[in-house]
């Protein structure tokens, strides 16, 4: 609270960005997409490739299944032991990207150690990449080549800002993170957006007074509440993408959730925010890079 003695200084409670609401309207879209394309011959299909035994991956490949099945996108799953080789998985690629029934393909990461990701994602046709993730389809993005595949955080992200009403142009955004399939992407849709992007990283100095001047503040990160409710300015949106398993088994995002919360005009929350729009996104990819195929 702003103030406790009296009205004067008080912030309403912020508006919370439901990315679970987001998402179902995100899924009714896809859904009629699928049938419309079912009714001229194509059925949609996503194929996921996963390597090993990473317990987050296992989750989300569970997840994307159940999506798949709501939407009427026909799911398949390629299971590999951590021990396979880059040529086999170059060869996978290579079958999937010759198969009709494939529109989108995902490979799941990480990847173990001794494959080299970057030449497994830059093998994925780039009329495939659900991900978004192939060089190609990075450059579309970075030189505003409208249309999908677009990289599916990042790109969730930004329809939960449209869906709360949230206009980044002229506003100061800040993206702590660079990643190449958040951070980066993320600061490259902010600007199309018009928004003044920040990108900060670990070797940031004064991170806390960066914060402190956006509007906008997207956290991926991974480190759990390492943004501190008290650098938020007052009134800012705060997205967070990060999802950190604490030891008793507790999710937690980038942000402390609480704090932040009392100073935000709108939050998301971690679960239920950012990640089933990731999920959703993907979908959306899926589904226009099987339109793509029609004739
Ligand atoms: N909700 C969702 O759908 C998704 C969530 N995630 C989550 O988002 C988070 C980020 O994921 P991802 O981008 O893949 O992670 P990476 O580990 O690839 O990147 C983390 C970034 O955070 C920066 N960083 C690390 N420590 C600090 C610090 N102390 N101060 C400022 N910056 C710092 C790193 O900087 P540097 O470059 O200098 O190392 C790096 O750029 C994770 O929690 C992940 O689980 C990821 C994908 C989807
Ligand atoms: N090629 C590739 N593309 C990815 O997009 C990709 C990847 N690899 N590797 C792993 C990360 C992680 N990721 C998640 C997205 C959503 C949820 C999600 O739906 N989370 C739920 C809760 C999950 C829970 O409760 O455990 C939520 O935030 O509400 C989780 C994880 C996509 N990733
Ligand atoms: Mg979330």
């Amino acid at each position: 609270m702003g103030d406790t003695c009296g009205m004067l200084f008080y912030t309403p409670p912020p508006m919370i960005i439901d990315g679970k609401q987001i998402a179902a309207k995100v899924k009714a879209e896809v859904a009629e997409g699928v049938k419309a394309l079912k009714a001229k011959g194509v059925h949609t299909g996503l194929t996921v490739v996963r390597v090993g035994e990473d317990p987050a991956s296992a989750i989300y490949v569970r997840g994307k299944r159940k999506d798949c099945e709501e939407v009427g996108i026909h799911s398949d799953e390629h299971h590999l032991p951590a021990t396979v080789t880059q040529a086999e998985l170059l060869a996978l690629i290579a079958k999937l990207n010759a198969d009709p029934k494939v529109h989108g393909i995902l490979v799941q990461l990480p990847l173990p150690k001794h494959v080299d990701e970057r030449a497994i994602l830059d093998a994925i046709s780039p009329a495939k990449d659900a991900d978004g993730f192939h060089p190609f389809n990075v450059g579309a993005l970075s030189i505003g080549i409208p249309g999908v595949p677009r990289p599916c955080t990042p790109a969730g992200v930004m329809r939960m800002l449209e869906e709360a009403k949230v206009d980044p142009k002229g506003k100061r955004a800040i993206v702590i993170g660079r990643s190449n399939i958040v951070g980066k992407p993320m600061a490259a849709m902010l600007l199309e957006k018009h928004a003044t992007v920040t990108i900060a990283h670990s070797r940031t100095q004064d991170l806390a007074g960066e914060v402190a001047r956006a509007d906008i503040v997207v956290a991926a990160i991974g480190k759990a509440e390492l943004v501190k409710g008290d650098w938020i300015r007052e009134g800012a949106v705060v997205i967070d993408v990060g999802m950190n398993r604490l030891a008793d088994g507790k999710l937690v995002g980038d942000v402390e959730y609480a704090a932040a919360a009392r100073r935000a005009s709108a939050i998301t929350p971690v679960p239920g925010g950012v990640g089933p729009m990731t999920r959703a996104m993907l979908l959306v990819n899926t589904v226009e890079l099987a339109r793509r195929t029609l004739p």
